[in-house]
């Protein structure tokens, strides 16, 4: 297919009409999806032709060629269809490109002839991946669709998100305040949005740039009001919602419609998402806190997803992350998760039971989904079959536990009933499959049809391709009777051939049929053999090389074509089977997905349990009134870094009260303060998840909000310095915080001037502990702070400060050059933050740490007796002899 490399100019736009069906076929898709970039099938190849070649040749990295349409050259590319994975994974996951994917179907003319219709049946784009291999199988891969307010008011943002691969799909409404936070949360590997954005300008977009920086794949599309939206809504739409929800709703339907085409799916209600219940993280403080991945590496290396995750299978690791950026803040829900871990710690047998069935299910979920979009393979019906199997073995294990422990009258199941009775009982549907599969090997042996006639036949199935399992002839009657056919005929064939080897002493003579030939008798041994067979007119020479020779034969010609046509009928009643099998699962589709929730759940709850083994967790008390207690609290990750170099950690007590809310910390460099902030909102995330927390002991009354604000960076792409964005994010923790909230505030203010930056620390806190009134603990080297707060001896503020105190770390010096951090935290102010030491450990050169210290000693002197420093005092002390 591909021709010789690109030598003369070639037309990079299409002729305006084209003679060649395949041109006319690629000028209208091209015309139709312009957005697209278009991999037309062409024979064994995917191709790419005009302008586009150039950029696909140019993406995959692969050679430009062209070829000759109505007499002028175009551009062209193309590579084999064994590369599509790969190059699919290069041009939708790397370079987030949408693909329109042009496929070739065989079809007969009114004459008999074999020729080709193509059509577009997909539209591959970051946010509708179905089953390419490429899909992550830990990871929920979410397309998100955006109803916006036109006017930019304040009207609220409707959000639709679903991931296709899994049916998971969700709506809500949303302040535009909160619309980063939900797009950081859900973390969609795609965003739709109504075409009527298209013609803004992006710079001027905050939604479009927000995406931008997020490095979300964004596309447009026409909100053609869907006829079914309304009632998909699962909830009665109020004005606000009918506009807002439900257009995102319509609008992910109809983009799903048009990039799925047929394997769209018919979506069923959206699950309601509603924020109270749920601990609201904002956007920055998601990345800040690492939850799901590291800033640094960008991986999830050293996340806490990363720490903390002890599931066995895909879908639960999947349910994990989703709750680790959504806690809950729900008591009785947070405690029922607690009452089963607890549960499951009691009870090490049945725990390593349970994860040992858990880790050979299969991702039923993405299965189900494949079968509801049309796809899937027989393989999968067998992964249905083995994972019921083993809900069925979890179920009985669970059950006998009971049965042993109901003896011994032990035991409380109030945690463990209600998900036990999540679990409905399919194994009539495990047994339906099984009765209807066999493996390949263990139909007779002469029952199977031969590989050449299944060639020639074209009956391979693609839906049991490279498996060991098929469907089993007595699946139906039709099926049993079509095989008893194909059994005798082949039979017959047997026959056929023994005579005519024996008839014409031909012993290397067999029955064959291939694409060129068609069915032909075969001498492998022509030279030896082909005597008789000269001498008979029904054998009329075909073909012949040097040591073969082909014969056409007409009664082999009719019991091959009757065999053929049998195997037809074969694969036909095969694939019809399989539809009638893959209905009767989706029958079941809804206990199916119910039963895949609570084994993730059980797979969550396990690997809570197997969690606070391993780091050697404590179950939190949950309150509500507003206390954050935690005795001896460690950094999950941290600890585990430290642990791999052979250090240990630190472990520090932080208790805060509705009246000591509060905590401004000082200390020197690198001494904790930021890991000890950190750990803090941590345990809070940890303990709002259901999962026990790394303490000794620890009391959390429910948090509502969590937000932080650690360590900015600037922001170019949206036009803010690093002090900007430092604002920007402490402007909205003042404006949303409250009394439930829990605030981590690292270095405040320390990106400016020091006057400007203590006076913008100081009002923060003023207004933390006098308006927002939330539990907050405030790192800063403006150890000045202190004094202005009115701290007392008791390491307290004053007045209206009364309800601030004062924590410090310290650094332990061994002597003048040595020192070590102690790390812990306790009441005091540290007005040293040992800048200098940390310099020299990070390497400045001694001479540079010479002038430094000088110079500090010289600002410290100025200080002391109330002296403006100068230029020249300060010369004359750089100008004196170092010390040795
Ligand atoms: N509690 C602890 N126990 C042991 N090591 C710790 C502890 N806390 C922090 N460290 C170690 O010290 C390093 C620096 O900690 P951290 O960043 O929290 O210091 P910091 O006081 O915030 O520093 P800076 O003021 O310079 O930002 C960590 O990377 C970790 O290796």
């Amino acid at each position: 297919m591909l021709e010789a490399p690109l030598e003369e100019s070639p037309e990079a736009t299409p002729p305006a009409s084209s003679r060649s069906p395949l041109a006319k076929e690629v000028q209208a898709n091209l015309a139709r999806f312009p957005h697209c970039l278009l991999l037309t099938r062409v024979g064994s190849f995917y191709e790419s032709y005009f302008g586009q070649a150039n950029e696909i040749a140019s993406l995959l990295n692969i050679k430009l060629t062209s070829r000759k349409w109505d007499g002028s050259r175009v551009p062209m590319c193309g590579f084999p269809i064994v590369h599509l994975d790969k190059y699919l994974k290069v041009l939708v996951q790397q370079h987030k490109r949408s693909v329109a994917m042009c496929e070739e179907f065989p079809r007969q003319t009114e004459f008999g002839e074999k020729e080709f219709e193509r059509r577009i049946t997909r539209i591959i784009s970051p946010g509708t991946l179905i089953d390419e291999p490429f899909l992550e199988p830990s990871e929920n891969n979410f397309l998100l669709a955006l109803a916006l307010p036109l006017d930019g008011g304040a009207s609220s943002v409707g959000l639709a998100w679903i991931d296709v691969s899994t049916g998971e799909f969700y709506s809500k409404d949303c302040q535009p305040e909160n619309l980063e936070d939900e797009i950081v949360r859900i973390n969609p590997k795609e965003v739709v949005l109504p075409s009527t954005m298209r013609t803004v300008d992006i710079s001027r977009n905050p939604v479009l740039v927000m995406l931008q920086q997020q490095n979300i794949h964004f596309a447009f599309h026409g909100v053609e009001q869907h006829p079914d939206v309304v009632s998909m809504l699962p909830f009665t739409p109020t004005p606000a919602s009918a506009s807002a929800e439900g257009e995102a709703v319509a609008l992910l339907s109809n983009y799903l419609h048009f990039t799925l085409l047929e394997h769209a799916p018919s979506l069923g209600a959206p699950v309601h998402e509603m924020d109270n219940g749920r601990l609201h993280i904002d956007a920055h403080t998601i990345k800040s806190l690492e939850l799901r991945e590291t800033d640094y590496e960008g991986g999830t290396r050293g996340s806490l997803l990363n720490v903390i995750k002890r599931t066995v299978t895909t879908s639960g690791t999947r349910r994990l992350a989703r709750r680790l950026c959504s806690p809950s803040a729900s008591r009785p829900e947070i405690e029922g998760w607690q009452n089963l871990v607890s549960f499951l710690l009691q009870r090490p047998h049945l725990s390593f039971d349970l994860r040992e069935s858990l880790k050979n299910v299969g991702d039923v979920g993405r299965i189900v989904q494949r079968f509801l979009l049309r796809k899937g393979s027989i393989d999968d019906l067998v992964t249905v079959m083995k994972t019921i199997q083993l809900w069925t073995t979890i179920t009985s294990r669970l059950q006998l536990e009971r049965l042993l422990e109901g003896r011994g009258a032990l035991g409380d199941w109030s945690s463990m009933d209600p998900m036990l009775g999540r679990i409905s009982d399919l194994s009539s549907l495990s047994r339906r499959i099984q009765d209807a599969l066999t493996r390949c090997g263990s139909r007779e042996a002469d029952g199977d049809p031969e590989d050449s006639l299944k060639e020639s036949t074209g009956s391979s199935r693609d839906t049991q391709a490279n498996s060991e399992w098929t469907i089993n002839p007595q699946f139906s009657p039709k099926l049993f009777s079509l095989y008893a056919t194909l059994h005798d005929l082949q039979r017959q064939k047997q026959d056929m051939e023994d005579r005519l080897r024996i008839n014409y002493a031909a012993p290397s003579l067999t029955l064959r049929s291939s694409a060129q030939q068609g069915m032909h008798v075969h001498l492998s041994r022509a030279k030896r053999d082909q005597g008789k067979l000269n001498d008979d007119p029904a054998f009329v020479k075909l073909a012949e090389t040097a040591s073969t020779k082909c014969y056409l034969y007409q009664p082999w010609s009719q019991l091959g074509g009757l065999i053929g046509s049998t195997m037809l009928a074969v694969a036909a009643a095969e694939r019809e089977a399989f539809s009638e099998l893959i209905a009767e699962v989706l029958y079941y589709a809804d206990e199916l997905k119910a039963n895949v929730a609570a084994q993730d759940d059980l797979d969550v709850a396990l690997g809570f349990a197997t969690l606070a083994k391993d780091l050697n967790l404590v179950r939190p008390k949950i309150t509500e009134n507003g206390e954050y207690h935690v005795v001896n609290g460690r950094h999950p990750a941290v600890e585990l870094g430290l642990l791999v170099s052979g250090r240990t950690f630190t472990p520090n007590t932080i208790e805060m009260t509705p009246s000591s809310n509060v905590h401004v910390i000082t200390g020197p460099n690198m001494a904790g303060k930021s890991t000890a902030l950190r750990q803090t909102a941590l345990i809070a995330v940890l303990a709002q998840i259901g999962s026990f927390v790394p303490a000794d002991s620890a009391t959390i009354s429910i948090v509502d909000k969590l937000f932080t604000r650690i360590g900015a960076k600037d922001d170019l792409f949206r036009d803010r310095s690093t002090f900007m964005v430092e604002m920007m994010e402490t402007a909205e923790i003042l404006r949303r915080a409250t009394p439930n909230s829990l605030v981590i505030m690292d270095e405040v203010g320390r990106g400016t001037t020091m006057k400007d930056g203590l006076a913008i620390a100081f009002a923060t806190i003023h207004h933390i502990a006098t308006v927002n009134r939330s539990r907050c603990l405030f790192a800063t080297h403006f150890h000045e702070l202190s004094d202005m707060l009115g701290c007392d001896g008791e390491w307290q503020g004053s007045g209206v400060f009364n309800n601030v105190r004062f924590y410090c770390t310290d650094v332990d010096e061994l002597d003048e050059d040595r020192f070590v951090y102690s790390y812990r935290l306790h009441p005091g102010v540290n007005r040293d933050s040992h800048g200098l030491k940390v310099a020299q450990l990070a390497g400045l050169p001694p001479s540079a740490i010479d002038v430094a210290r000088r110079t500090l000693s010289w600002l410290n002197h100025s200080r002391a007796i109330h002296q403006e420093p100068d230029a020249a005092s300060l010369s004359n002390i750089l100008q004196m002899k170092p010390r040795p």
